[in-house]
């Protein structure tokens, strides 16, 4: 946990992501109290963490799209907040609760997301075309994404975060309402971004796939990071599982719930 009257190291400028003395408070809410976070270029990162803890107020400080009231992001040495336009064409984002422009069909919102990037027409056309296939939505290329399922959503989403090439990925719950056909070759995918030099941080609620899929995790709650480094050395001799509930507590006794359960129901 971080101490408030402590100023935070300096950043890392060789990470992926560099954070530093993160706050961000909504009213009367704090969601991110000081987060200081590292993830290390190459690194397959996990951010868990209990509901609200505020991985997806840090995920989006960390990626340009909410300004802290205190603190530093860096990505790869860059600044975000100084220098957005140099850090942002390194970054590649999947947000929490996707918003896209789905009047359009999920090539053209490829096509659309390379050429919004700067990208030449010809080198669209064909990263679009792959990671169509890659997706599995091959046949529902011309489909407006209005008309897609969650899974497909999610999808044409996490394509249009890689059309550029990004160095590094940031992907809120990338799994979620995903099958798990297409779960297993999204994690290919990563999987060979990775191998390739690419940094990817997911933020997942499930353990067992971050502990099998992720090189790095943090755990986060209450707005701080309370343990971080490689999966190894977070969950010692424990599950990541295990080790999440011990860090972060709150597993409740059933019993205030006695009139849910048939046998006692009386009235
Ligand atoms: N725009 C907002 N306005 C007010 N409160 C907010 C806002 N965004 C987040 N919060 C609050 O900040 C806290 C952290 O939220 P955040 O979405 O970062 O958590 P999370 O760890 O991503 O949670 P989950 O796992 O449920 O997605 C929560 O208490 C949430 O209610």
């Amino acid at each position: 946990m971080t101490d408030p009257a402590a100023p935070p190291p300096p950043p890392d400028l060789s990470a992926a992501l560099s954070l530093r003395g993160l706050w961000k408070r909504f009213g009367e809410k704090i969601a991110v109290a000081g987060v200081d976070l590292d993830v290390p270029s190459g690194s397959f990162f996990g951010l868990v963490g209990p509901n609200g803890a505020g991985k997806t107020t840090s995920l989006s400080m960390a990626t340009g799209l909410l300004r802290p009231d205190f603190g530093a992001a860096h990505v790869l040495g860059t600044d975000l907040w100084a220098h957005p336009d140099e850090a942002k064409a390194m970054l590649g984002v999947l947000p929490d609760g996707v918003r896209l422009f789905d009047r359009l069909t999920g090539a053209q919102l490829l096509t659309y997301a390379g050429l919004l990037r700067g990208m030449d027409r010809d080198v669209v056309a064909e990263r679009t075309a792959d990671l169509l296939a890659a997706m599995d939505l091959v046949g529902d290329a011309d489909t407006f994404v209005v008309d897609y399922s969650a899974g497909m959503t999610k999808k044409i989403a996490l394509a249009s975060a890689m059309i550029h090439a990004p160095r590094v990925l940031v992907l809120d719950e990338p799994f979620e309402a995903v099958d798990p056909v297409s779960a297993a070759n999204i994690r290919d995918i990563l999987r060979g971004y990775v191998d390739g030099g690419g940094t990817v941080v997911v933020s997942s609620h499930v353990m067992d796939l971050v502990q099998r899929m992720c090189s790095h995790v943090a755990v986060i709650a209450g707005g701080h990071v309370l343990a971080a480094g490689t999966v190894d050395q977070v969950r010692g001799e424990q599950s990541l599982e295990d080790r999440f509930v011990e860090l972060v507590g709150g597993r409740r006794e059933s019993e205030g719930l006695s009139w849910l359960r048939s046998s006692s129901a009386s009235s």
